[in-house]
């Protein structure tokens, strides 16, 4: 199983969120659109699928450096309820490079230009041999 069924990005995954990222420089971003299927509390976006997208963007940043990271640390603030039927935008972008460790922010603004969402992450960088450990596949 690939990158196809990433929940974020992946095609082939019946329940993911199907958002494909653009490159702008160092920078990634995308467009999601809010439906019923993404709520936790009425008519409002779940906050897990808002992580999601900021974590999967701060993923991407790396990922077009050709550096294939995890996780290690995902801090967000949840500014405002994005609502079914709105559309949002996603943009991440490094702040800081190592060689081990990337920091990326990013945030969700509305299309009326709202901040709905911000993030700072660590994104640790793995080795070749940790990717074969934990059974990641070389980037594309
Ligand atoms: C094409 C479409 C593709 C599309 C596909 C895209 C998919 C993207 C998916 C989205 C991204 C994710 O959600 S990834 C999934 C969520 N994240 C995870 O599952 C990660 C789980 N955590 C881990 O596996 C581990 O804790 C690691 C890898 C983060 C660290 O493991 P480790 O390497 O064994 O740890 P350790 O030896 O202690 O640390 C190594 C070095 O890193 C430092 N370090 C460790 N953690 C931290 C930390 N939080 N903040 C600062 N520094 C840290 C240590 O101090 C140490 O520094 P020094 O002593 O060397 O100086």
């Amino acid at each position: 199983m690939g990158y196809d069924y990433c929940f974020v990005c992946g095609d082939k995954n019946p329940h993911g969120l199907h958002i494909k990222f653009q490159q702008d420089g160092d920078s990634v971003w995308a467009e999601f659109h809010c439906e019923e299927r993404h709520i936790g509390w009425p008519n409002v976006q779940h906050g897990g699928i808002t992580s999601s997208i900021l974590d999967e963007a701060s993923a991407y940043v790396p990922l077009n450096m050709g550096l294939v990271t995890v996780t290690a640390e995902l801090n967000i603030s949840f500014k405002s309820p994005i609502r079914v039927g709105e559309t949002v935008r996603v943009e991440a972008h490094p702040t800081k490079t190592t060689k081990r460790l990337l920091l990326v922010e990013a945030s969700l603004v509305s299309d009326k230009g709202e901040v709905k969402a911000t993030s700072k992450a660590k994104m640790l960088v793995l080795s070749k041999e940790k990717q074969e450990q934990m059974g990641i596949e070389a980037a594309q």
